[in-house]
């Protein structure tokens, strides 16, 4: 791990000073009067100095106090404090969606101190503006509608795309986040409604990666839906159709990918909550050809790899062992598919042996133990099926509870989408499984989709388990002074990093060696003495550096892959002759952070 001071607390002066090489230059804005005082980018509402007003055309527009960043982020914060307290005692989705629509207000009022409240309030307000609020809001998106955000294509589009992505007002795109809305957490299919989690993981892309706010796109690719609940809804704002199938649907996809990478043949496009079929074939059809990943198969894979080899090490064990643990998949679908195929690739070279690599791996669906002997068996799941001999007594699809006992794994590990499958005597019978230390990851979100809270965990399992969920939990008092320690096993670890690190390299494509070396990097991050108490992963509070690291790690890779072209003024020698210091300053040096700029030149 890098000699690098943790970036643990957020207070403004220190950060500041780390920043102060990056403050943008002069920019001058062309729109003048309420045209500024209405576009979030620019806004600084009451906070635009005399010198501004006057240039502008903002004189008499505002009060005419001028009054400062620090005191507009205490006014925010004074505010937010007070909904808390005028809230409390409702239910937690009244309470939630309150918290959710002042940030949003916010974000649509004034970008830079939204992200500077964000960044600063990382803790409480990813739970808001990401999993498990965000579900909320997409599930009731189509009412809580007042102005859009990113951009939408609709099989309507057909033809148009082209000409429609020049409708974007901003020159320059960095990263995009698209989806399709078919699987929008473990939720299912909530069609144009599913917008709101690109705008969140974008939320999250300019808070961990210090991605300039004017440089994202959130897309949404509505092909219809074929939610029926949502197609009867007067108020549903998506296609009221079917889903698109087959080859219309990817027409549909190519159009936009053609159209986006026209415009920006820089950009890096993320596809996100995709339903399985869809995320793996499009990855297949674009990866090679395109600078894009999939979150929920790739970004998954290095966060849960990056956990189960944490987990090796809590069980005061060397990773050279990790060949040996036994891990159970719960969710045979695009995220569990991905963690496997990951896990099985590190154990392959661990051991140096193909062959072998998958049998300590046993996966389930919702037919439970996946065999050679199932019917119409899927080929992504094929290479992870087990041979029904292999343990005496389990069969073609053994239920959950059936499987532990007879396995006796070290590890279960959760992504079905379903809500409590990690049932007490699930968990009761982990606890006689004779691992020294098993370990439990119920990663679906949001919160009432995951297989098991973590409360539960420590209860039915035991105390000395180590346990991470999709969605925050609190740690749990386990009473006499101990803490049972919640980890949030959730993709924000790395989807950021192997965003930026491909951006400031200038990444032709993503390569299994730029995952790699992300997963790696979050794997190597936490100290001994962290994992033996059960952390497996950094605070949320220092992700701006853990993303700065796992950026420089896939910016490493995409040059040792040869596939970095560079980015700017920096060309891929320069990115070749850097040390690994270098490198992580360089991709600091490239973060945006939220202060004011000045919007005329000094005379
Ligand atoms: N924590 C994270 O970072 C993270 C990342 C990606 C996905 N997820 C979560 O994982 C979940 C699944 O995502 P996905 O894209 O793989 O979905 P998916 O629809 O592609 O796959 C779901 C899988 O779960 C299986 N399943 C359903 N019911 C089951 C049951 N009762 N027992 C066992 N298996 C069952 C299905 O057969 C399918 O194989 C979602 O809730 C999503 O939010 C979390
Ligand atoms: O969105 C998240 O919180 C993680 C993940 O991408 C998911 O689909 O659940
Ligand atoms: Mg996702």
């Amino acid at each position: 791990m890098w000699n690098l001071t943790r970036f643990a607390s957020s207070r403004l002066s220190r950060t500041r000073r780390l920043f102060s090489s990056v403050i943008p230059g002069p920019c001058i804005v062309h729109k003048r009067g309420t045209d500024i005082l209405h576009d979030p980018w620019f806004n600084k509402d009451t906070g635009f100095p005399l010198t501004e007003r006057d240039r502008l055309g903002l004189r008499g527009l505002l009060p005419p106090r001028v009054i400062s960043f620090e005191q507009q982020y205490d006014r925010f914060m004074e505010s937010y404090h007070s909904l808390e307290k005028n809230t409390k005692g409702q239910p937690d989705g009244v309470v939630a969606l309150a918290k959710w629509r002042i940030l949003n207000r916010l974000h649509d009022r004034n970008e830079t101190l939204y992200y500077r409240v964000l960044m600063d309030n990382i803790k409480d307000f990813a739970p808001i503006i990401y999993t498990p609020t965000v579900g909320l809001v997409c599930q009731n998106y189509s009412g809580l509608f007042r102005r859009p955000r990113g951009m939408y294509f609709s099989a309507k589009d057909k033809g148009e795309m082209m000409s429609m992505i020049y409708n974007w007002p901003a020159q320059h795109v960095d990263m995009i986040v698209l989806t399709d809305g078919s699987r929008i957490l473990g939720l299912g299919d909530l069609g144009v409604q599913g917008i709101g989690i690109p705008i969140g993981k974008l939320d999250m892309y300019v808070a961990a990666a210090g991605i300039n706010p004017q440089h994202v796109l959130p897309v949404m690719l509505d092909v219809g839906t074929n939610n029926q609940k949502l197609l009867e809804d007067r108020l549903y704002l998506g296609l009221r159709q079917p889903r698109l199938e087959g080859e219309e649907y990817l027409e549909i996809v190519d159009e936009f990918i053609e159209a986006v990478f026209t415009r920006w043949p820089k950009a890096i496009v993320q596809f996100e909550d995709f339903q399985m079929k869809w995320a793996f074939e499009t990855l297949d059809r674009y990866r090679k050809k395109f600078c894009m990943f999939n979150d929920d198969i790739q970004g998954t894979a290095g966060v849960a790899l990056a956990g189960l080899l944490g987990t090796v090490r809590a069980q005061g064990r060397t990773l050279a062992d990790f060949p040996d643990q036994k891990i159970v998949v719960v969710g045979a679908g695009s995220a569990g598919l991905g963690v496997l195929s990951m896990a099985v690739q590190a154990v392959a070279r661990m051991t140096g042996k193909n062959e072998t690599a998958a049998q300590n791996f046993f996966l389930l669906d919702k037919d439970g133990l996946i065999t050679k002997e199932r019917k119409n068996l899927d080929p992504a799941a094929a290479p992870f099926a087990k041979d029904p001999g292999q343990i005496v007594g389990l069969r073609e699809g053994a239920s959950l509870l059936e499987v532990v006992k007879k396995v006796k794994p070290d590890v279960l590990l959760g992504l079905s989408g379903v809500g409590g499958v990690f049932s007490e005597e699930v968990l009761k019978a982990l606890r006689e499984s004779g691992s020294t230390r098993p370990a439990i990851f119920a990663m679906s979100n949001p919160t009432m989709n995951a297989e098991c809270t973590a409360a539960d965990a420590f209860k039915h399992a035991g105390e000395n388990i180590v346990f991470a969920s999709g969605s925050p939990f609190e740690n749990i008092n386990l009473g006499n002074g101990k803490v049972g320690y919640v980890n949030q096993a959730n993709n924000m670890y790395l989807f950021p990093g192997i965003g930026l690190g491909s951006l400031v390299s200038g990444a032709r494509f993503i390569t299994d060696g730029m995952l790699q070396a992300a997963a790696e990097c979050l794997a190597s991050y936490m100290t001994d003495e962290e994992i033996q108490k059960g952390i497996l992963y950094p605070s949320i509070d220092s992700i701006r550096h853990i993303t700065a690291e796992v950026g420089a790690s896939v910016l490493r890779a995409a040059v040792a892959e040869e596939v970095a072209e560079g980015h700017g003024d920096v060309g891929p020698k320069e990115l070749a002759h850097m040390s690994k210091e270098e490198t992580v300053e360089y991709v600091f040096r490239n973060m945006w952070y939220p202060i004011y700029s000045p919007l005329v030149q000094e005379k």
